[in-house]
């Protein structure tokens, strides 16, 4: 892999993608999404505005969040950016405080910043365990609580929708981000509850194989697998994953709270995905058991 692949959508791409939705449904919006210059994010962000919502980027490069609002801008949307860690909840509290100063207002958050790296969990390094879980578990809580206490002290209602990992079944090689998005649907759900008296709803959203940058981190043998890894045999695309945040945290979904959306193709139903190689031990009727320790 040459460092200028890339993978996915690209903004010329996302400017003109066909949408499902009406023009105009998030005219006098502001939706922030963080992770908003990643593949998902990106998609997410270019749909939002689109459909008339002011969009704010968040995420950790600022390069990366300058390129994405030139582009967006250069087609006449509305949206600003804001470089921040979602590790740091000092950081993330001050950031919704410059949100509210500014728009006065926030209506959607999209949660899509996040990510891992695929290692047998034996393996794991207290760090590299750290690291997955303060990202992924920690990190979305420290926005989610940010945001209700924004909602609550202003009396507005709010829409939180959480991108996470499929962690039903499947997903081999990623042990530590599984537990931090079990962690992140587990919360999603009781605060559903605990919230809905503020008027503030919390979905899921939980994709297969979606092709984007993110998908460096994994060797070519792993990538090229991924599209096998459901029985439509092939990947989604990021516009997959923003139509149904926008369902879920948009009008669409005023109805539903606490719930949990799979846009996998199937994968949840049938086929695996190793994100580090499929072991012998699991390879084929005849070397079933071959590999097994107790040697039945
Ligand atoms: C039903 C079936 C399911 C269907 C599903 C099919 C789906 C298939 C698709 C695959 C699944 C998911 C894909 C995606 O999510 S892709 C998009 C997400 N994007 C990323 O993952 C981006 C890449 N990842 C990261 O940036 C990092 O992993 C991380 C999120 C942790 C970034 O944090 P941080 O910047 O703090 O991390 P560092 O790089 O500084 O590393 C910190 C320590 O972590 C350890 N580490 C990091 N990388 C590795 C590695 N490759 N191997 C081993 N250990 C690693 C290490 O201890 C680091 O510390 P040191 O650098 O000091 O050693
Ligand atoms: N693509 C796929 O197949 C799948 C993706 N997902 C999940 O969907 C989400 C989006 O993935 P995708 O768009 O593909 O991945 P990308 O790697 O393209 O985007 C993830 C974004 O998260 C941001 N980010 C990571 N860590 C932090 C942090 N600590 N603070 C702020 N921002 C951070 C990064 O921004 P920056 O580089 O600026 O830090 C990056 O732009 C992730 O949670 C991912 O795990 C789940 C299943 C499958």
């Amino acid at each position: 892999m040459t460092g200028a692949e890339s993978f996915g959508l690209t903004d010329a791409d996302l400017a003109v993608k066909p949408t499902v939705y009406a023009p105009g449904m998030f005219d006098g919006k502001v939706a922030l999404v963080s992770g908003g210059a990643g593949g998902i994010g990106r998609a997410t962000a270019w749909l939002l505005a689109r459909l008339g919502a002011h969009v704010i980027i968040s995420g950790r490069s600022e390069a990366k969040i300058a390129g994405l609002i030139g582009a967006m801008r250069e087609t006449g949307l509305a949206c600003s950016g804001h470089a921040v860690d979602i590790r740091e909840p000092e950081g993330v509290a001050a950031f919704f405080d410059r949100i509210w100063d500014e728009h006065g207002q926030l209506d959607l958050l999209v949660n899509s910043a996040g990510g891992q790296f695929p290692q047998a969990a034996i393996d794991f390094s207290v760090k590299g365990w750290n690291a997955v879980i303060n990202t992924n578990l920690n990190g979305t809580w420290f926005m989610m609580q940010a945001a209700a206490r924004k909602w609550r002290d202003a009396g507005q209602p709010g829409s939180i929708v959480n991108v996470v990992v499929v962690t039903t079944h499947g997903l081999h090689g990623v042990a530590h981000t599984v537990a931090a998005r079990a962690g992140v649907i587990g919360l999603s759900r009781s605060v559903a509850v605990e919230w809905a008296p503020l008027g503030i709803r919390v979905n899921c959203v939980a994709p297969g194989a979606i092709e984007t940058d993110g998908w460096k981190v994994y060797t070519p043998q792993v990538r090229a697998a991924y599209p096998m890894t459901n029985p439509m045999m092939r990947a989604g695309d990021a516009w997959d994953i923003a139509e149904a945040s926008v369902y879920l945290g948009g009008p669409a979904g005023k109805f539903i709270t606490g719930e949990l959306l799979t846009v996998d193709g199937g994968g949840q139903l049938w086929g695996e995905t190793w994100t580090t190689g499929k072991p012998d031990y699991f390879k084929g009727a005849d070397s079933r058991g071959a590999d097994r320790p107790d040697g039945d």
